[in-house]
């Protein structure tokens, strides 16, 4: 197991956000969170990269207790695609990428000639090579999002949380981003992604994860966890489920 959480509780000033949650992450899995606006996902993710301290309860990473590691250390174990990211400067897209590099060669060295490969390499190999000199803030949104996946890529850590990844990205981008997940995790990484598409977990998944008021309140295969009463039960929307004997399904409103 790479990640364990046990009995998290996070409060925010005003009311309790995270009560008593527990899982393990272990390698090879793509892990879906999902819960409605509000719910805490990317605050859960913030408690996993020692972003944001919990109230109570334990998280171990490798074997080590959370809080006892340097945050070179968790970088070195976990990447992070946010949700938002805005640079101070205006770093090329290039620049993005290679600031991926640093938990592994440390900031007081300029890049290696293998570092300069690998970052070459993910441009390539994520279609955005011909973004590599534009300056990151003069990008499209979905373009951005593509420069911190492929940051996240070059970071070459075991573990990727991804707050809302396919978010700006067009239909077929998000198509291979979710095959690329699933190939990732199918070479060993552990990927913890948040969603809010009852499909994609579906699509890309092997395990879902559900906070709902406060709470873990699922975690099992998508398609014993994703159905359309729980899509009532945490979006308040009424759905038909659609189950096709190829296995895959989908909702309509
Ligand atoms: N720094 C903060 N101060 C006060 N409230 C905060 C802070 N950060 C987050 N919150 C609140 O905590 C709650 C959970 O936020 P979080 O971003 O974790 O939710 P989420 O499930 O990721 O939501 P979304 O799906 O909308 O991105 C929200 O009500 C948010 O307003």
């Amino acid at each position: 197991m790479i990640i364990s959480a046990r009995d998290l509780c996070y409060s925010l000033p005003q009311r309790p956000l995270l009560s008593d949650i527990s899982f393990d992450l272990y390698a090879g899995e793509c892990v879906a969170l999902l819960g409605a606006n509000g719910a805490g996902k990317s605050t859960l993710l913030k408690l996993l990269l020692r972003l944001l301290s919990p109230e109570s309860g334990s998280l171990r990473l490798a074997g080590k207790p959370l809080e006892t590691m340097k945050r070179r250390e968790i970088a070195r174990h976990i990447a992070y695609v946010p949700q938002h990211h805005q640079p101070h400067f205006p770093f090329t897209a290039w620049q993005v990428v290679m600031q991926g590099r640093l938990p592994v060669n440390g900031l007081a060295r300029s890049p290696s000639p293998r570092d300069i490969s690998r970052v070459e390499n993910a441009f390539e190999e994520n279609g955005i090579a011909h973004l590599a000199s534009r300056i990151y803030t003069h990008l499209s949104g979905g373009e951005r999002q593509r420069v911190l996946i492929t940051r996240a890529l070059v970071q070459d850590t075991p573990v990727i949380l991804l707050d809302e990844p396919v978010n700006g990205l067009d239909y077929g981008h998000q198509l291979h981003l979710l095959s690329q997940l699933k190939t990732l995790a199918s070479q060993g990484y552990t990927l913890l992604m948040i969603t809010h598409q009852p499909e994609h977990a579906l699509m890309a998944a092997s395990r879902a994860l559900v906070l709902h008021e406060g709470r873990l309140i699922a975690d099992g295969v998508p398609s014993d966890v994703v159905d359309s009463a729980l899509i009532s039960r945490i979006y308040q929307a009424q759905v038909q489920q659609i189950d096709l004997n190829s296995g895959h399904r989908f909702f309509i409103p």
